[in-house]
């Protein structure tokens, strides 16, 4: 039988955080990178999540490649899409939140759809239409200094309205309190107006499964893990396979705040090797230093991560490209466990690696599941988002049983 959910997510941490809510929901789901071709086989399974690196490429390539796991998935028979962006809605005035979507509820028929970020157990949490990280608006989080994607208006309704020509309108918490026969009654209100995104307030759980219960009709469904996770449940003993053991690196591309604090650890317990953008021969460096490193101490970080006063504006991709170089010595060095921090940090590396798909594994913490790759050999890969984790995870992940 077909899977019932198909989820697109726009970055490859956001696939894994996304595939961890589903699993816990009890449902058996296989995790594919990338947009599949058309002999890529689809594992019997209740929920499959392709993740694409879409987030902060040009709007029109990350429609096109969104559209074709629509397709993939339609011709399979999953009837229900999901989008997962993330959390902190990351995206820019160009997108792609909003072209992705405009692009997938038109090929599916939508009239309308909702958009829920929320992810309270993370403290994101949005109120009549505004985004909160923890106490403090989004723009007034350390989103602001995003080095891609730099958060810096917290209403939701504007944000998106400045993405899309459709018209955007918010469902108040009034209403979401009122239960999920109220919100259906707004949505299908909503809609008549010629409205296509309905920004849905969210505090808590059951705030969400009350959004869930009321957009359980619509063709297309958007937002973070949260709502996703609220959406279906099922029984599925979860098997979780012994975790290879042997050389471990971490990758940190991340310059989030929890990032920031849990490099900041594990350089205290870790070999580390920091790339620094301006160096010439940066990567050679790095290399030299990691299979001296890995050979004598069989564990090592090489980070990037930095806070705002020390970064190197506009080299993104360069210094993505030097953590993704590493991880394939890493693996040829023969590293069995890798872990990052960062979604575009983590789509260059699993890219760099050759990855296609994973087994969804046990989460090391909240929204942050290993994974076992298919592929000769398994790898362990951990694909923590940026914000995600307690402060000791990068160290303990390389212990992990
Ligand atoms: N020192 C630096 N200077 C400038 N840019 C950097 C630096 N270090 C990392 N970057 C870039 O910042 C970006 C961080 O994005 P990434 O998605 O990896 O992390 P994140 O946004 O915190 O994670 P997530 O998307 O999972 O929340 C990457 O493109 C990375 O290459
Ligand atoms: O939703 C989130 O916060 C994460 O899954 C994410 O998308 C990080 O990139």
């Amino acid at each position: 039988m077909s899977p019932s959910l198909g989820c697109v997510a726009d970055d490859y941490t956001g696939g894994t955080d996304v595939a961890a809510a589903l699993r816990r929901s009890g449902l058996r789901t296989v995790l594919i990178f990338g947009v599949p071709g058309p002999a890529t086989v689809l594992p019997d399974s209740d929920a499959v999540v392709v993740a694409l690196k879409t987030r902060s490429i040009p709007a029109e390539e990350a429609v096109a490649a969104s559209l074709a796991v629509q397709r993939w998935l339609r011709e399979r028979g999953v009837r229900r899409l999901y989008f997962k962006y993330c959390s902190t809605f990351d995206s820019t005035d160009q997108g792609n939140i909003g072209p992705v979507a405009d692009a997938l509820t038109e090929a599916a028929g939508a009239g309308l759809t909702v958009v829920c970020p929320a992810a309270p157990e993370h403290r994101r949490t949005v109120y009549q239409g505004h985004l909160f990280v923890g106490d403090r608006l989004l723009s007034e989080s350390s989103m602001r200094h995003h080095p891609l994607t730099p958060m810096t208006d917290p209403d939701l309704v504007r944000v998106l309205g400045r993405q899309t020509p459709h018209r955007v309108a918010l469902v108040a918490h009034e209403t979401v309190r009122r239960g999920a026969g109220a919100v259906r009654a707004a949505l299908d209100a909503l809609r008549f107006q010629g409205v296509r995104y309905a920004v849905t307030d969210a505090l808590d759980d059951r705030d969400l499964d009350v959004i869930a219960r009321a957009s359980a009709h619509l063709p297309v469904i958007t937002g973070a893990a949260g709502l996703a996770g609220a959406l279906e449940t099922a029984r599925h003993e979860q098997a979780m396979p012994a975790l290879p053991t042997g050389p471990g690196i971490v990758l940190a591309g991340s310059c989030s705040a929890a990032t920031l604090e849990q490099v900041a650890l594990a350089r205290r317990h870790l070999p580390s090797h920091r790339l620094r953008a301006g160096r010439d021969g940066l990567v050679e460096e790095a290399l030299g230093w990691l299979e001296a490193t890995l050979a004598e101490q069989g564990r090592a970080m090489v980070y990037s991560s930095a806070p705002p006063e020390e970064r190197s504006p506009g080299a993104a991709g360069l210094l993505e490209r030097a953590l993704a170089a590493v991880a394939a010595r890493a693996a040829r060095l023969g590293a069995r466990r890798i872990v990052v921090a960062g979604g575009e940090t983590s789509g260059a590396v699993v890219n760099a690696l050759g990855v296609t798909g994973a087994v969804v594994g046990a989460e090391a913490d909240r929204g942050v599941p290993w994974l076992l790759t298919t592929g000769d050999p398994s790898l362990a890969l951990l694909l923590k988002s940026g914000n995600f984790g307690r402060p000791d995870l990068l160290v303990t992940a390389l212990e992990a049983p």
